[in-house]
């Protein structure tokens, strides 16, 4: 099959939303380019893994690059995806250059291209993430692996969002609790939480092709007892009281069920929200104050801020 690849030139603080409005235009394999990943220091024991070529970098700004199937419909696809970039200037997102082109590659190509920036990487204090196309032997007895293909799905495990939400999880979770993960993605949290020794997960995402992967990440992980995923938006027609709730996605969706959430928590419960980028933090924050969560923590990394908040 030949696919089309669509290249957007455009800044740190846009790649997540530019991601996600690319895997609901049907987007395959996001790749990103920035050169950020360049200066990073890296542990020496990963150090052989990590073989970047500058010259696959932009020298400023960041390249979001995705893969869309060649069809009658790809005009209007990628009319509709330059219209959606073109809208996150609304929430104050900038977009830097905002170049954007297209050419053609084969399928091989396209298969290939993105699990070249993808390695295993220690992303917090018990967890490393392992693509499964890659070998590793852990470095300490006490690590936490999981391994993931996120195929299609948003959720290497890697980006600054789900890094944070994992370090929130590791504060968080207790032995036997109940826990949903809105916009589980790849599926990465909620494998992380079982592996934390929550007693239920319900990962949720309204994504078909994010609900295929988390399935296929929670077998490989071996924790299909523990977590149960589902198509389903947001929080919708869930009743039974849960100890945590936790969720990495855009800041507007948070806005849009914070009070589900308050109301559906045990007392004492967390609510753990990521994916906010800095500007939009004090209006996230004042509105989970007003749903009557106090902020327990507020972690940071890059543009990205996440919240642990208690019911
Ligand atoms: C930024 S990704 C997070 C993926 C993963 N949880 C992680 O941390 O890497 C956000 C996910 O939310 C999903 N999503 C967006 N709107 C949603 C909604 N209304 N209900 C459920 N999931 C939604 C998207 O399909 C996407 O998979």
């Amino acid at each position: 099959m030949k696919w089309s690849e669509i290249s957007i030139h455009t800044t740190q603080e846009a790649v997540e939303p530019i991601s996600n409005i690319l895997h609901e235009a049907g987007a395959s394999g996001v790749v990103i380019e920035d050169p950020y990943e360049l200066e990073k220091e890296r542990d020496n024991i990963f150090g052989e893994i990590y073989e970047l070529n500058p010259n696959d970098y932009p020298k400023e700004g960041v390249i979001v690059k995705a893969y869309l199937p060649i069809n009658s419909f790809l005009g209007e696809t990628i009319e509709g995806i330059k219209e959606a970039i073109n809208n996150l200037l609304i929430y104050d997102i900038d977009l830097g250059r905002n170049e954007i082109s297209i050419s053609e590659v084969n399928e091989e190509e396209w298969a290939t291209a993105w699990k070249k920036y993808y390695h295993p990487v220690k992303i917090s204090e018990k967890f490393t993430i392992v693509p499964t196309w890659e070998s590793y032997e852990p470095v300490h007895t006490d690590e936490l692996i999981i391994e993931l293909d996120p195929g299609m799905a948003f959720g290497t495990g890697t980006h600054p969002t789900t890094v944070l939400c994992i370090q929130a999880l590791e504060r968080t979770v207790q032995k036997g609790d109940q826990i949903i993960d809105v916009g589980t993605g790849s599926g990465v949290l909620s494998i992380a939480a079982a592996m934390l020794g929550a007693k239920k997960v319900i990962a949720v995402d309204l994504d078909p092709v994010a609900v295929e992967s988390a399935r296929l990440n929670v077998k490989l992980n071996k924790v299909q007892e523990i977590v149960e995923v589902k198509q389903n938006n947001l929080l919708d027609d869930f009743h039974e009281p849960v100890d945590l709730i936790v969720a990495n996605i855009l800041a507007e969706v948070i806005l849009r069920f914070h009070y589900d959430a308050a109301k559906l928590l045990k007392n004492g419960g967390y609510f753990i929200t990521s994916g906010i980028i800095q500007n939009k933090k004090n209006e996230v924050r004042d509105a989970l104050l007003e749903a009557g969560f106090t902020i327990e923590e507020t972690l940071v990394m890059e543009d990205w801020v996440s919240f642990i908040a208690r019911k």
